[in-house]
Parts: C-alpha cells; structure tokens; sequence
C-alpha cells in the first residue's frame, strides 16, 4: 500500500505542475502592449523571457523540499508557484522564506519542526526523509545520494542540497565582493553561480539593467558549467573567458612565461597610461576657430588651461578630446557673445566640428588606437621611464611588424590593448561579476575584469594550490587588489564534495609544498577502493583495461598536454573509443582524454591520471597542475605510472 504521505506529497506535486502550466499559458498569452514603441518591446523581451525561464528545465520537479513550522508547511522549489487564487504552492528557493530549509539545525531550528527532502527517479516523487528539527537526527541518506550521484554531461545545479557554509557565501549581499577560497571539489563553483541566481531574484530590477557575467578559465569549462543558471530559470547571465573579453586584437602567437608575467604585472597599467597621456602636449601658439561666419583668437593661455583643466578631470582620454573641442568653441562663444552676437547651440556645435578645432585637438590631443599605442611601446618600451628596469624594457621589446594590423599578437597583449581601450573609453560595467578559477589571473587580466564591473560588486572564487599560471601569488591579496577590491572577505569553503576521502588524502600529500599552512579539505564521503596506484610498463592495454572496467558515468583520462594524441590512439588500438577534449566548447565524448591545462575545474565519475612525472615535468608549476588533475574524480581515480610517482605521492 502506498504511503499516505507520499500519496500527498504527490497530489501536492501534480497540484503544482499544473499551476505552473497555467501560469505559462498565463504569460505566453498576454498582448505586448506598452505605453510606446520602446516600452512595447521591452515588455517583448521581458515576455518572451518568462516563459523561456519558466520552462526551463521542464523534467525538473516543482520542489525538492518542504519545511514545517509548529503552524505551517511550504514547499521550496526552483521557482515561485502560485496557484489560481494567487496562494503560494511552491516557494522560491531563493526567498526568505526558505532560507531556514538550508540554514535550521538542531541548534538552531529557526523556527522549524522538521525539514523533509525528497527523492525522484526519472521526474517522478519515489521517497521522502524526514528530519526531526527537535532532536539529533541521522545524517540525510537522500543529501548523500544526492552528491554520490554518477557524473554525466554538464553541470548541475546543487539547489536541494546547498550547505549552510555555502548557502552563507550564495545569500550574503548584493554589495558585497567576497572572495572563496576553497579547496578542490568544495563547491565554489556551484556556489558562484547559485549566488548569480540569487542575485538575480533579490535584485532582479536593479541586475536586469547592468546584467550579471561569469568570468571562466576557458570554453571547455563554460560549456560545462553553461546549463547550471538556465536550470534555476536565469537565461540571462553572459558567461565569458578573459580571452572573451579582451578579444579586441587576433591572438596569433604566444608570449615565454617571462615576458608574459612581465606583461601581466600592473606596472604595465601605468606604462601604458604614461605612454598614452605623454601624447596630449601643451599649446604654444594662439588658434583662430571660426563661429558663424567670423573668426575668434583664443589665447595660448586659455588654451593651455582648457588642456590641463580636462587632464586633471577624472574623465576617458576619449571624453576629454571631445570635451576639449566643445571648451575651444564655448571661448568663441562667449566672445561672440561678449561682442553682442548670441550664436545658437548649433553654431557652436559647428565650429567644435571645424578644420580649425580638428586641427588643434589632433596635435595637442591627438586621436589614438589602443592597438597602434601598445604595438608603439612594445617597438620602443623606453617610454616606461622608470617604471620599469632596463633589463625588464628590453625583455618587453619587440621588431614591430609591416603594420599594427600584421602584428601577431599574444593574450597578454590583448589585455594590454584592452586597459588602454578601458584609457580612451569608459568600460561598460556590469552590475555583479563572478570570477572563477581566480587564482591564475594575471594583476592586469584582473584589471580588465574590474573595468566590466564599475561600481558593482563581485564573486572571486579560487584555490591558491590550484595555481598553475606563471605570475601565481601565495596570498589573495594582489589579486582582490588588482581587482579592485582590496577589502573582499576571504572566507574558506572546506568540506569536499566531490572527491572521495582516499583520493583527497592522497592529493592533499602535495600541499605542504603547494601553499604551506592552506588547510586542507576534508571530504564528506570516503569510498574504499577508490584509489589505484598502477606502475605499468606497456601502457596502452592496461589503460584500455582500466576505462572499460569503470563503472557507470564518465570517464576523464588526464595527462600531459603532449601525450594526448597518443593516448587517444593508444586507446583506438585497445578498441576503445575516446576523443580528445578540445578548448572549443565542443561536448566531450564518453572518453575523454583531457590534456591537463585543460582539466581545471571540470569533473568525472572515473578518472586516469596517466605519467604524473610527465605532467609535473610539463610547466614550471607543474605540481599545481598534478594536484589539480589528482582531484577531479567523484568515484575512482587511477594513477598509471612507468616512471616513479614523485616523491611526495611515492611516500
Ligand atoms: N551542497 C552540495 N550538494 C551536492 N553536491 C555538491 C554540493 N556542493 C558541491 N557539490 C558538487 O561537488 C562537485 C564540486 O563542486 P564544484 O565544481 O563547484 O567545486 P569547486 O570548489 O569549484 O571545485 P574545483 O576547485 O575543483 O574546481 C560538483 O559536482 C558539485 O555539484
């Protein structure tokens, strides 16, 4: 006989679809009449966005929750359901109400009796558990079940489940910009983006304007993680890498680690601004500008004022070109004026538009390409003054190509001609930023990410043993400053939910070296058996033995970025079908081999790290890069090896 219970909480399920699809047919049925033209359209957009997000995810149950007080009950769910009367069937997961689902303990029930979870197969309500708020209870087998799940595709999101440690970091305020230092599989991602989403409820009307970014390591990564706020209904959000944002130049070559890291060092910031600024000059000799058919001498030292009056302005070199036309014609107006003429807006307009103007802004305030001027101070880097040592000049310096447009440009130069496009224009900024993978961001990639958030505020979340780039720090603190926000909290997440308890533990041997004193993650699950050490001498059997013995999910073979094509062929031979996971954003197959620079922050049921020396002996930070691809598995993880594991793991 079924459960009366579960009988209820079933009609209660059915009760709740079908108000949602009332309000669907409710919002696809509404005219797109506004006040005007613009008005109309926008409520277009907004229209056609609701039921985009209210259809998200349609297999999704309408709740995963309930909590209840000593006089009620609500349901948590993905969304708002209400039903015809306007009464409240499903509660938001993000509303206040529904905080206490995440945050009441025994300690602290918050006004809670019970929490109750429940589980689903295939959209269907199968159990239900149930948490007594009043006395110590067991741990949640359905939470348990919930993170042991196999792995397969994209991410998912984490709502029925959020932690109270996380679900502080997902609510804390708008205005404020935190930075997550967490260990390997502790959720930092998941956290970024349910903050996204919550940050788009509680602040919907304000975000909806200046829109809320993702910033990821690389379109592998945001592909895998690019279902995650469409499942919680926000379709809105742009997800970006830095390489994105910057793309204002082809990137065609690649810089050595040295040159890259001296581009990266915010000492660059202020080259550039010197550079630029040191092409505004001051007038020498009066100019005549013409005003309604007669012509006006403005003085050199009116001239020399208006000049150091618009420097001295807190405005984009851009904006003071302009404004410095608009202060020449302003002094012939008033000269006309004071002569007793009263020319109109238009004529002044005119005359800042004039040969004469033109021509004195270009000399004194001349025009310039952030292309053209980096590719300048890379031919001649002495303009760096004292900025920079002889020695570092000389490492920037560079044959310029036939023209600006055949230079064959690096990413660090694409930020760099990006900070001085930031110089010429104000940079749109959005109104809340999230910046995964943090801690391989160069100070002036960092500074390209904190021009796109202006006065808004942001979500920096990384692990300093997971740094792998060249200019890497062993403390937040250049980053949060090069990004802007020197004073962010940094506040640990350290429960791992990803990787087994044997496989961390074996992972963790490495950071002591990694970032000595960062405390290690303590994973919620162990899983004996999860961890193989297999030394090998003729791989690609073994390999081949090792993937089709895994269990039910995905499969990530890891290893150096020069082995990849020889493991997939390696594994071709064996009769397995695997591909190589490439950084197009394209779906990885079933079997992916995953060069390791590419691996961060993704995960996989069973992963195969194959030649852990290979990998460590790949870049300079290569037992960063080991300890990442050491950490990306939910069940299994195989280390195959012919040559010695290093010495830490060995031990
Ligand atoms: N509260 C939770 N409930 C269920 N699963 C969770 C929870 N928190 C995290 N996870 C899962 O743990 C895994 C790791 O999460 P995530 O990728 O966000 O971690 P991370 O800290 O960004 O890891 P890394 O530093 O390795 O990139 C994901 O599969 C995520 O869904």
């Amino acid at each position: 006989m079924p459960d009366a219970v579960l009988a209820a909480e079933r009609a209660h399920l059915e009760l709740a679809a079908s108000c949602l699809g009332a309000m669907r047919s409710a919002t696809l049925a509404t005219a797109d009449a506004g006040v005007d033209a613009w008005a109309s359209e926008r409520l277009g957009q907004a229209r056609a966005e609701r039921p985009r997000s209210l259809a998200a995810d349609p297999g999704a149950p309408a709740f995963f929750g309930r909590t209840d007080t000593a006089e009620e009950t609500f349901h948590i769910g993905r969304r708002h359901v209400r039903d015809a009367a306007g009464e409240p069937v499903v509660i938001d997961w993000r509303a206040p109400m529904s905080r206490p689902f995440y945050q009441a303990s025994v300690a602290d029930p918050q006004g809670l009796e019970r929490r109750r979870r429940f589980g689903f197969a295939d959209g269907a309500l199968t159990s239900y558990e149930d948490e007594s708020l009043t006395v110590d209870d067991r741990p949640s087998a359905l939470l348990r079940e919930e993170i042991e799940r196999p792995r397969s595709g994209p991410m998912r999101d984490i709502v029925a489940t959020i932690q109270p440690d996380q679900d502080d970091i997902v609510r804390a305020p708008l205005a404020e910009s935190i930075c997550v230092q967490g260990a390997p599989g502790t959720g930092k991602t998941a956290v970024g983006l349910h903050r996204a989403a919550y940050l788009l409820y509680t602040h919907g009307e304000q975000l909806a304007r200046s829109g809320v970014l993702v910033v990821g390591p690389n379109r592998a990564f945001l592909r895998y993680i690019e279902q995650v706020l469409p499942a919680l209904g926000e379709v809105e959000v742009d997800q970006a890498t830095v390489a994105d944002l910057t793309a204002r130049v082809p990137v065609r070559a690649q810089d050595p680690d040295d040159v890259a890291v001296l581009k990266g060092d915010a000492r660059l910031a202020d080259v550039l601004r010197r550079a630029l600024w040191r092409g505004v000059t001051k007038p020498r000799d009066s100019v005549q500008v013409p005003l309604s058919g007669r012509r006006y001498r403005i003085p050199e030292e009116r001239l020399r004022r208006y000049v150091d009056d618009l420097r001295r302005a807190e405005i984009s070199y851009g904006a003071g070109r302009e404004r410095l036309a608009l202060s020449l014609a302003e002094d012939a107006r008033r000269q006309k004026e004071e002569a007793g003429g009263s020319p109109t807006d238009a004529e002044t307009r005119r005359c800042a538009r004039s040969a004469e103007v033109r021509a004195f802004c270009d000399e004194r305030w001349p025009a310039v390409d952030a292309a053209a001027l980096v590719a300048g101070v890379l031919a001649d880097p002495s303009v760096a003054g004292s900025l920079l040592g002889v020695d570092e000049q000389e490492l920037l310096r560079r044959t310029p190509a036939r023209s600006v447009r055949a230079t064959r440009w690096t990413a660090a130069d694409a930020v760099l001609v990006d900070e001085v496009a930031g110089l010429l224009e104000r940079t749109p900024g959005y109104g809340h930023v999230v910046v995964d993978e943090a801690q391989d961001l160069s100070p002036m990639q960092c500074r390209a990410i904190a021009r796109r958030v202006g006065a808004g505020s942001m979500t920096v979340l990384g692990d300093l043993a997971q740094a792998t780039s060249p200019w890497s720090v062993a403390d937040w603190s250049t980053t949060l400053t090069a990004l802007g926000r020197p004073d962010a909290a940094v506040r640990p997440l350290t429960t791992g939910y990803r990787v087994p308890a044997e496989v961390l533990e074996f992972a963790n041997r490495l950071l002591p070296v990694l970032v000595p004193g960062l405390a290690p993650a303590t994973a919620v699950r162990s899983e004996p058996g999860s961890l193989r050490l297999r030394p090998v001498s003729v791989l690609g059997p073994v390999l081949a033995e090792v993937v089709r013995s895994a269990g039910p999910g995905s499969v990530g073979v890891v290893c150096a970025d020069a082995s990849v094509e020889e493991l997939v062929a390696a594994l071709g031979l064996e009769g397995v079908d695997a591909a190589a996971l490439a950084d197009d954003g394209g779906e990885p197959a079933p079997v992916a081999v995953v060069p390791a620079t590419l691996v961060k922050g993704l995960e996989f049921d069973h992963v195969v790290v194959v030649e852990p020396a290979a990998i460590v002996a790949a870049e300079p930070r290569g037992l960063h890069r080991l300890y990442v691809a050491l950490t990306r598995a939910v069940s299994s993880l195989a280390v195959l090896h012919r040559d010695p594991l290093p010495d830490l793991l060995a031990g």
